[in-house]
């Protein structure tokens, strides 16, 4: 008999994303330039994972990571397909509204409260997100006076106190120089290990390897492979080691390869 799997946390079904962009081809047209043409971003992504899984979201730019994951923290709506979650999923850096003409210990508390927690809770937090965002006496200013930096530092610092379920690290939302990254990567890494299940963009091989038990690799919208860190890593290196020599058969017939074996573990759901 099989042990107990974990539950299912989340499931894509059938994600389908198209924005409409403006027309860049040629023509003579003058009014060309005015047209929105359909650009498919997401072309079917089904997939489900459990409680525990860390899952590392890989592809090259522009495959439509991020965009997968703003659909499923529920940040965007897709064109088709659905997303069914345990927990609301969030995604890291977007959270609370804050005020901007509250000083930015009154944001604080705001931030806590707005993501559930008590405020005896929010009270006891308090102190270790003032910390970590570190923007000095200007904490009891009000929030409209602090530079850019320090409104995202501080933001940042709220976002991670929260404690979601399901979370969603995209790197492109990382924030701050050297010194505080270092300072709030052990604000992250706590996150991260009080979340059950955690999906994480990074191009860093050695943060994939590093906090990853599952890999999922996008290429132009599809799932072209779903597995065990290292071994995906690895075929992805492979690929994109021979793009970059400009070895382009080489790296489709490799592709091909990739996809082949995985559309034989592709999940499928009920209809209906
Ligand atoms: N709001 C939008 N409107 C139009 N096109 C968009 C929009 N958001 C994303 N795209 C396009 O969708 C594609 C996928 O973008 P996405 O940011 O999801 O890719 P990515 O894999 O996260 O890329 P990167 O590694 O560069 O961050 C890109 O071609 C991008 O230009």
């Amino acid at each position: 008999m099989n042990a107990a799997k974990p539950p299912i946390t989340l499931a894509a079904d059938d994600i389908h994303m198209t924005y409409q962009v403006r027309y860049t081809g040629k023509g003579r047209n003058p009014l060309n330039h005015l047209r929105r043409v359909p650009k498919p971003v997401l072309k079917g992504i089904s997939f489900y994972v459990r409680e525990k899984e860390f899952v590392g979201v890989i592809g090259r730019n522009g495959s439509g990571k991020s965009t997968l994951l703003r659909i499923l923290a529920g940040l965007e709506t897709p064109t088709s397909g659905r997303v069914f979650s345990s927990a609301k999923p969030q995604l890291l850096g977007v959270g609370a509204a804050l005020m901007p003409a509250l000083s930015g210990h009154e944001n604080v508390m705001l931030g806590l409260l707005a993501m559930g927690f008590t405020p005896e809770e929010a009270e006891e937090i308090r102190p270790s997100v003032i910390d970590l965002a570190q923007i000095g006496r200007a904490i009891h200013t009000p929030m409209n006076t602090y530079s850019s930096g320090m409104g995202a530092r501080l933001r940042f610092a709220i976002s991670v106190a929260a404690r979601p379920k399901i979370l969603m690290v995209d790197e492109a939302l990382a924030t701050g120089d050297a010194s505080f990254q270092e300072r709030s990567k052990a604000a992250m890494d706590a996150m991260i290990e009080r979340a059950g299940t955690v999906f994480l963009v990074n191009h860093s091989r050695e943060a994939i390897e590093g906090m990853c038990n599952r890999v999922i690799w996008l290429e132009d919208g599809e799932v072209v492979a779903d597995g065990q860190p290292e071994q995906k890593m690895e075929q992805y290196m492979v690929y994109v080691s021979a793009l970059a020599r400009e070895e382009y058969e080489y790296a489709a017939e490799f592709l091909g390869k990739v996809k082949e074996a995985y559309g034989v573990q592709r999940p499928a759901f009920n209809r209906g």
